[in-house]
């Protein structure tokens, strides 16, 4: 039986991970998450997502090696992560009283064949008040996630509406991992049939 390797430094992703019962192994994904020029940010999530797996998957041939990407999208502009705290102020003002999508892709590389898929999301922020940008920032729960918010956090209170998976946006669409995990013979381990043997 195949181990799971996590190539992600994403707590959310292993998390969720073990949400659904999976106890993987975690292996950090080093790989250059510069945008290329006019890239689309549905193709930057992919593009990445498979470049972290492949990344991996060459040290861990014969196990199934799973990563992710999240971007956050208005129009065509790409959101990845704010470096600093006027990073972060623009892309709440941006991002603030309209709705924004945002792509996870997931890549799987079993047998040295990658398996992807891309989840879609849409979000409604509130608009921000300065003092609340400012907060939130000093907060620091938004300095490691994409579009400078976490759903799953205190970001809650800007979020107006989802349209899409909740897990995805927070960096691993489960309904979409777990069906992929399972059509490459690894279904969440509570659902495996005792016949299967031990995972
Ligand atoms: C929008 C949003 C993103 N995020 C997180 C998920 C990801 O960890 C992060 C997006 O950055 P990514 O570059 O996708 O991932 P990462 O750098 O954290 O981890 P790795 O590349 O090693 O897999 O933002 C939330 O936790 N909540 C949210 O609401």
């Amino acid at each position: 039986m195949s181990r799971l390797i996590l190539a992600s430094a994403s707590p959310r992703r292993l998390a969720l991970l073990q949400q659904l019962g999976y106890a993987p192994e975690v292996q950090i994904a080093n790989v250059d998450e510069t945008p290329h020029a006019g890239e689309a940010p549905e193709v930057l999530a992919q593009r990445l997502a498979r470049s972290k797996a492949l990344a991996v998957a060459t040290a861990y041939p014969k196990d199934l090696v799973l990563a992710a990407d999240t971007v956050i999208a208005l129009g065509e502009q790409a959101f990845g992560k704010a470096r600093d705290a006027a990073a972060a102020y623009a892309m709440y003002e941006q991002l603030g009283g309209r709705e924004h999508q945002v792509f996870t892709a997931i890549a799987l590389v079993q047998d040295g064949q990658i398996h992807s898929h891309l989840q879609s999301s849409s979000v409604q922020l509130r608009a921000l008040t300065d003092q609340e940008m400012q907060a939130y920032w000093a907060s620091g729960e938004p300095a490691d996630k994409a579009g400078a918010y976490a759903i799953q956090g205190l970001g809650a209170i800007f979020v107006e509406n989802l349209q899409g998976s909740f897990s995805g946006v927070m960096g691993l669409p489960l309904f979409e991992t777990a069906r992929l995990l399972s059509r490459c013979g690894l279904p969440p381990p509570a659902l495996t049939p005792a016949w299967a043997g031990s995972v």
